[in-house]
């Protein structure tokens, strides 16, 4: 299959400098090495990996936070310069501005664009799940519920990339199935290019297109496992043999990268 390449990793490599990120005292540490990946408009693919290979760092390089020390980073073409509106972030860590309520956090990044059309906020707040919720402070708020403004803060930008670094890795077993059913709706109805990543392989099988292994630092790819489940996924799913065969592989991949 011919892949348009939207996103472009060209043989990647990130390296830090400084002295104390190595217990050898060397000078700089290689978080990822001549990584190459392509991902098609709209494909939704997870980065599975062990602690500390290189997947926040890849993440980094997307959203234009840091640049490669060799190699090129490419979006629809042209290669990435610095964080854009065009490719929002989610964090697993809460990131909403805590004196703001849950609109005005919504509304902050249209209007510091100076938008000229504001989102609808009924709209926003319906997609998300949170009608109701629009005066609300971030402290009145449960963990699940603060997730999901934090994704529609980045949704009204309207952005063709979906950048995600656990957003879920915080939240509760059951709370976590209901935002992966919400991304998974959104990804369905909006289409972005949605570039997540986990340690959950359970997750990584339930949202993904494509599923990205890598392997110990620095970060190579190792398996490029495509997850061809029908969409919509529902919950019973999980339950289903090929699921389970497809979680299996990830783990085995995930324990031999380990020795
Ligand atoms: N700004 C930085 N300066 C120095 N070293 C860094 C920096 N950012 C990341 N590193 C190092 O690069 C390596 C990869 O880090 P990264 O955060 O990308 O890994 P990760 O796979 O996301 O880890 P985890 O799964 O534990 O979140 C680590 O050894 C980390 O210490």
């Amino acid at each position: 299959m011919k892949i348009d390449p939207y996103i472009d990793f060209q043989s990647v490599t990130k390296s830090f400098q400084g002295s104390n990120n190595r217990d050898d005292g060397a000078a700089s540490l290689q978080a990822i090495e001549k990584f190459s990946i392509q991902v098609s408009r709209g494909e939704f693919v997870v980065i599975l990996g062990p602690s500390g290979c290189g997947k926040s760092t890849i993440l980094n390089l997307l959203a234009g936070f840091d640049r490669p020390s060799s190699g090129k980073v490419l979006c629809s073409g042209q290669q990435i310069s610095g964080p854009s509106h065009e490719r929002g972030v989610v964090f697993q860590e809460d990131t909403l501005f805590p004196w703001l309520t849950v609109r005005q956090n919504i509304l902050f990044g249209p209007r510091c664009r100076n938008s000229q059309q504001l989102p609808n906020m009924d709209e926003t707040l319906g997609l998300i799940g949170l009608q109701g919720f629009e005066n609300s402070f971030p402290r009145e708020l449960s963990g699940g519920m603060k997730q999901r403004v934090a994704l529609a803060r980045v949704l009204v930008n309207e952005p063709e990339v979906l950048l995600m670094d656990e957003p879920f890795g915080a939240l509760d077993a059951q709370t976590r199935e209901e935002v992966q059913d919400l991304l998974a709706t959104v990804h369905a109805r909006l289409k972005p290019t949605i570039v997540f990543i986990t340690h959950d392989v359970e997750e990584a099988v339930y949202l993904a297109d494509r599923v990205l292994v890598l392997s110990e630092r620095p970060g190579r790819l190792i398996a490029d496992i495509p997850i061809q489940l029908d969409r919509p996924r529902s919950q019973s799913d999980r339950e289903a043999m090929i699921f389970t065969q497809l979680k299996a592989g990830l783990r085995r991949l995930l324990r031999n990268n380990d020795k």
